[in-house]
């Protein structure tokens, strides 16, 4: 972790009018030094918007006050911040702002929309950057297996790809990092982390919102590329990875790549393995929910589906004939954002007990965090009568936004939180045959009300 002797980092934040910065990127970093102290990070912003210095400065301090930063951590930012107004695609000028940043650490943070990342990227290969130069990459790592391939082949004319970090913000989120302390600290849980043991593993994050505005981007993308083929699949990778020896950053990308390299769709049938449905009008608590396809920018004939769910399969020997179910969706009535492993039956129950209510399970609660831990015992009454009970846990809030975890990580130049070129690539390979399979129509679109569990039928 940086110190209060480290060189001050440069982070130079390109698209820096955008949501994503105002929203994400600066609340985050306001987390991040509002619990770490002693960080030096200059921030400079660029954005082809005309903005002047004060009004630069004023953004970053709304940001920094949306999160309720201690007004020291924000003076200090806002007093070192600077704004370039200049388009990132004019080579000199990008040139010339990158060589104004001066020789310390620079990480370049990419909240451009994707093309245009691509577009810099190019031309940042033809310019002097400093020794110490990271990329951090928002998603999409391109649209499908090969784009990610020339993407990544791009990226490393640029830098090595121990330079570069590709972020995935729910690699940061505490609940998520908290699987590998769980499955690799606990004694009672490790031994049982396998296909004898586990029966299904369910990865589910069910949003209580609809669009939010969003449809330039989601229309293009749906559920499946947005939620699944990114953050979910990281989830699946640090659930069933082998085992690390350190929380090296390259081991812990060598254990979630061999997961990944070993993931399909359950059956090898994508069309079998996987359900889509679009949401209709409905209620999101008080609020009148439109049909989807009458949303503002949403065009119909795209088909874009607002829940996916497909059931993969880990083919290892550790994992497989267990299905892994991964799913998430929009304007669902309940917000879900949970992992739930349901293991096997015991082998041999006792005769003379009566009532058996089913399999022990583990609900690793993601947002909020929590655990509960539902198991077969006799909690009441007749002692040969077997009941349900379960234990509980809720665990305290993260220290900071998950913006804030992998920045600091990036800062330091560690890429325990981001995801590695293969990792990116296999993520697509994984879902290109379902996205194939949703083009060509053998997955039909199914439908369900916004404020609704999901459609008829799909088990829970
Ligand atoms: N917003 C979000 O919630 C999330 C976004 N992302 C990703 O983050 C990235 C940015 O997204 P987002 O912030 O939403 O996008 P925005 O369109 O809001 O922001 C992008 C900014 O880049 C500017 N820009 C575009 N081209 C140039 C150029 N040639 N020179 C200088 N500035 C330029 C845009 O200016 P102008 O407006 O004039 O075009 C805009 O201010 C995307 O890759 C997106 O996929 C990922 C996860 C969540
Ligand atoms: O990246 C994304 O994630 C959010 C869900 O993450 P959260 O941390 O905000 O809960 C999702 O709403 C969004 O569609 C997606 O692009």
């Amino acid at each position: 972790m940086a110190t209060r002797t480290s060189p001050p980092v440069t982070l130079l934040v390109l698209g820096a009018a955008g949501d994503l910065t105002r929203r994400l990127l600066l609340p985050g970093l306001a987390t991040l030094l509002g619990t770490e102290r002693d960080r030096r990070v200059r921030v400079r912003g660029a954005d082809r918007a005309q903005l002047s210095p004060a009004q630069w400065r004023a953004r970053v301090e709304d940001a920094f006050s949306s999160v309720e930063t201690p007004t020291a951590v924000t003076s200090r930012v806002v007093e070192d911040t600077d704004y370039v107004s200049a388009d990132i695609l004019d080579p000199d000028a990008l040139s010339q702002l990158v060589g104004s940043c001066g020789e310390g650490p620079l990480v370049v943070f990419f909240a451009l929309p994707p093309s245009v990342t691509m577009d810099c990227c190019e031309l940042l290969a033809r310019v002097d950057l400093p020794e110490v130069t990271r990329l951090a990459l928002e998603k999409p790592f391109g649209t499908s297996r090969e784009s990610a391939r020339r993407f990544n082949g791009l990226l490393h004319r640029v830098v090595p790809e121990e330079q570069v970090f590709r972020i995935d913000h729910f690699l940061g989120v505490n609940t998520v990092l908290n699987l590998v302390g769980l499955r690799f600290a606990n004694r009672l849980l490790q031994p049982v982390w396998d296909r004898d043991h586990i029966e299904r593993v369910e990865i589910v994050y069910d949003e209580d919102l609809a669009l939010e505005g969003r449809a330039g981007y989601y229309d293009g993308a749906g559920a499946l590329r947005d939620m699944l083929q990114s953050h979910l699949l990281q989830v699946l990778a640090l659930f069933a990875m082998e085992s690390v020896a350190t929380l090296d950053a390259e081991e812990l990308q060598d254990q979630k790549a061999q997961v990944l390299r070993a993931t399909h769709p359950w059956g090898r049938s994508p069309s079998r393995a996987a359900r889509r449905a679009r949401y209709t009008a409905g209620r999101l608590g008080r609020r009148r929910v439109p049909d989807y396809t009458a949303e503002k920018g949403v065009d119909p004939s795209r088909m874009t589906e607002t829940l996916a769910q497909v059931t993969l399969g880990v083919e290892t020997n550790r994992w497989a004939g267990v299905p892994f179910v991964l799913r998430s969706g929009k304007a669902l009535g309940t917000a879900r954002k949970e992992v739930v492993v349901t293991f096997r039956e015991v082998a041999h129950l006792p005769e003379g007990f009566t009532g058996r209510p089913g399999p022990d399970r583990l609900v690793i609660g993601l947002k909020p965090g929590s655990m509960d831990l539902t198991m077969t015992m006799n909690a009441e009454g007749d002692p040969f009568d077997l009941e349900q009970k379960m234990l509980s846990a809720k665990l305290a809030p993260p220290r900071m936004q998950a913006y804030g975890e992998v920045l600091g990580q990036v800062l330091d130049g560690s890429r325990l939180l981001s995801v590695r070129a293969d990792s990116a690539e296999e993520c697509w390979r994984i879902v290109e045959p379902v996205l194939r399979a949703f083009g060509r129509g053998s997955v039909p679109m199914e439908e369900y009300a916004a404020g609704s569990d999901g459609p008829e039928g799909w088990q829970r």
